[in-house]
């Protein structure tokens, strides 16, 4: 599914929040979204994943509206695995990764086989098949993380968006994260994640689009994207720049000052 935004704008209350966003998420890439704090990430997640509305402008499913589109075509088109918070159900793992069966199963519908299938792929894939039985407000943040991960997977749908998803996981299962979303991307799903971990964007997407001062800084490869001059303009850091086995990274060095935060002087 290709899904495109069309002059787009969003408020939070009387706040501007994003103002003409124009951007195409195409199937087969593996978009990073990037940006500051407060920059819109997460709102712009939503509307892609068409569960929020634009203050202005569209957004487009394979060229249909949300509405057009129907909310359970949706579902099962698009996967969506929210920013990591408390989750008070008192649910299973293994049922939690079960409902992102739902969008394929009827009113009545029952457990098939291949709703069984999909789970234990997705519990396998995010190394969370040892916490089935567990209840899910009693696992750690990166457990949790990644039996939502598993949720999202589960559903087998071609896009997935995922907020910081690797937030709360461990470096290991940082990179563990980072590789399966490459590899559906590899085979052929459009992901898009919100990262703000900027070597990981590096090495591991296509693609990122950088959002700052309420609209889109910077879109393209990484190298394009993650220039001084962005990650000043951005998040007022300067980096110390490398290179391993070919590929690149980068480290968060210096907080630049502004204005606003002056280095204090002895
Ligand atoms: N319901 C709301 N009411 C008021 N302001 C809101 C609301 N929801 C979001 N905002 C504001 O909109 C801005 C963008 O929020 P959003 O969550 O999209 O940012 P983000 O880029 O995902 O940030 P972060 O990196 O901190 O997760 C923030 O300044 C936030 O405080």
């Amino acid at each position: 599914m290709r899904i495109e935004t069309h002059a787009l704008s969003a408020t939070a209350g009387e706040r501007t929040i994003l103002t003409d966003v124009n951007l195409a998420i195409e199937p087969g890439a593996f978009t990073g979204l990037i940006g500051p704090n407060g920059a819109g990430k997460t709102t712009l997640l939503r509307l892609l994943a068409g569960l929020a509305e634009p203050a202005a402008g569209r957004v487009t499913f394979d060229g249909r509206t949300a509405a057009q589109t129907g909310r359970r075509a949706l579902a099962r088109a698009i996967a969506y695995l929210p920013q990591s918070g408390p989750v008070h159900w008192p649910l299973r793992a293994e049922a939690l990764v079960l409902l992102g069966r739902l969008p394929h199963r009827g009113a009545l519908g029952g457990i098939a086989a291949a709703d069984r299938a999909a789970v234990e792929r997705a519990l396998a894939t995010t190394d969370a098949a040892h916490l089935r039985d567990r209840i899910v407000g009693t696992l750690s943040g990166g457990e949790r993380m990644r039996v939502l991960l598993a949720r999202a997977l589960a559903t087998e749908a071609p896009v997935l968006l995922a907020d910081e998803p690797v937030a709360a996981l461990d470096p290991g299962h940082q990179l563990a994260c980072m590789a399966l979303l490459r590899d559906a991307a590899r085979r052929g799903s459009g992901v898009v994640a919100v990262l703000h971990d900027l070597t990981l964007a590096a090495r591991f997407c296509d693609r990122l689009i950088l959002l700052a001062g309420g609209g889109v800084l910077a879109d393209g490869p990484p190298e394009r994207v993650l220039t001084d001059a962005h990650l000043r303009a951005s998040y007022g850091i300067a980096v110390h720049r490398g290179e391993a086995g070919g590929e690149p990274f980068l480290l968060p060095w210096h907080a630049l000052p502004s204005p606003t935060c002056q280095p204090e002087t002895p």
